[in-house]
């Protein structure tokens, strides 16, 4: 971190931050996941509560009421574990993680607003979000879910919020960004940060991305009184978070939801060999119909070649979308939503802005260009990341890789060698019928005989 140039802080901030604001935008429905949850507890002896449903959590009337208005009917698999642990007496801290999408911010805004004393006129709960795009997003989760619980009021420190001097707060929910809620803290004293009593940090891995977030979020958690409950979110789970954590979260109940083990055998492979980027323009032109029976997305190496492609595409008069890296947040959510809403079947992109967004229903992916990095080796890991959207699930999905040279060849062979996994050549004529049959198989479901 240290060497670390502000720039690149920023840059990797600015992507975290805009990943986790675009699956926000664009995300209308709670992640599926049949996965296991694991639970580290801070006191053994104590039993491990469980709940299947909202009832049972002997939530407040109207609180109940605004779960139900959001159109939830039972608890998310995080849910589940976390909400009777953090609603329990006396209060216990917690460490979550799960992947994004899984409903972590519900469950720590039904937890922020159940341990609200409307009667008193101060601030009680606050969450400390990476951004003023995330904290608004929670903001708004906060509102919907305590709709019908007007006495509890919500105030946002952030940037452009500017108060009076001498503003002693009334609302009870405090939702803002590190900076903006240390100073109403320590210099402007508009928060008694002694009478908090429920401390979230969201997007702890979005958050780490920079240094001074760090430790202004530390310098927060030390105002606060030691029987505070802490909780701290995050999507991933490496040292740093971890590391992080441990300094703000003392004692913590600690719960992980496994990742869906990555694997490619639900995932049918093949390459192609054409000898230049036309000739792979070419190939992809006579697929065309048979990968748009449901929906792809391509990927290319540069903005410039993306661009290229989805003009000359759209010249041959199909219709694609761009996703590209020049565009605004706001922008590329209105692409990918258009995209998860089946307007355009083809999403041509680069690694860039894909990553780390979910678009589930995709079920072919075509590497136009391999994956490689900076030094010109082998990208395994952006490699399994692309075709990993296909086959989300235990869906079967395809994947299509063009080599256009020996350099390219070599990429391909080293990908296989890393994953021990033999990647099939197909002749164009071939691949259309392969890419039609996957797809008949794919959309029609037949029984299988096999
Ligand atoms: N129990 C539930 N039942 C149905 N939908 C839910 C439930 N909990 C959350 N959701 C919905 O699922 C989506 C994702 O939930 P949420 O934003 O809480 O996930 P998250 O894990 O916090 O994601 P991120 O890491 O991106 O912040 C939201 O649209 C939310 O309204």
């Amino acid at each position: 971190m240290a060497s670390d140039s502000w720039a690149q802080a920023l840059t990797r901030l600015y992507d975290k931050a805009a990943q986790s604001l675009l699956n926000k935008l664009i995300r209308s429905n709670l992640v599926n996941t049949t996965n296991q949850v694991e639970v580290l507890q801070r006191d053994p002896t104590s039993p491990l509560y469980s709940v299947k449903s909202f009832e049972e959590l002997r939530l407040k009337p109207q609180l109940l009421q605004g779960v139900y208005a959001m159109g939830f009917n039972r608890p998310s698999k995080i849910q589940e574990t976390a909400l009777p642990m953090m609603l329990a007496e006396p209060p216990q801290n917690l460490i979550a993680q799960s992947q994004s999408g899984t409903g972590k911010t519900a469950a720590f805004v039904l937890a922020m607003l159940s341990h609200v004393d409307p009667e008193n006129k101060w601030p009680q709960c606050m969450c400390v979000s990476p951004t003023y795009e995330l904290a608004l997003q929670t903001g708004k989760v906060i509102e919907q879910m305590g709709k019908f619980y007007p006495e509890v009021q919500l105030v946002y420190a952030i940037r452009g919020n500017k108060l009076e001097r001498g503003t002693k707060l009334q609302e009870q929910i405090v939702i803002g960004t590190p900076g903006t809620v240390l100073d109403w803290c320590q210099k402007l004293k508009f928060i008694d940060p002694r009478k908090i009593k429920v401390f979230v940090l969201d997007e702890a891995d979005v958050m780490i991305a920079t240094q001074g977030h760090q430790d202004q979020s530390i310098r927060i958690q030390r105002m606060l009184p030691k029987t505070c409950q802490m909780l701290l979110f995050s999507a991933t789970f490496e040292d740093t978070v971890w590391n992080f954590a441990k300094r703000i979260v003392p004692d913590p109940n600690i719960i992980k939801l496994k990742r869906e083990e990555e694997t490619l055998d639900t995932i049918k492979q093949y390459y192609v060999i054409c000898n230049s980027k036309e000739e792979k323009f070419q190939a992809l032109c006579n697929i065309y119909g048979a990968i748009t029976i449901a929906q792809a997305m391509i990927f290319c190496h540069t903005r410039k070649t993306a661009g290229w492609l989805a003009g000359e595409l759209s010249r041959e008069g199909h219709q694609v979308a761009l996703l590209s890296g020049e565009m605004q947040v706001e922008q590329r959510a209105a692409v990918i939503e258009r995209f998860r809403d089946g307007k355009e079947k083809v999403l041509v992109t680069t690694n860039v802005c894909a990553r780390g967004i979910d678009v589930e229903q995709v079920s072919v992916v075509i590497n136009f260009d391999l994956p490689v990095d900076k030094d010109g080796n082998p990208d395994n890991e952006t490699y399994l990341h692309r075709i990993g959207r296909t086959g989300r699930f235990g869906k079967r999905g395809l994947a299509i890789n063009m080599v256009d040279s020996r350099f390219s060849m070599n990429i391909l062979d080293r990908i296989q060698e890393h994953f021990s996994k033999f990647i099939k050549t197909k002749q164009m004529n071939n691949m259309r019928c392969e890419t039609r049959a996957h797809f008949f198989s794919v959309c029609f479901h037949p029984p299988s005989f096999t």
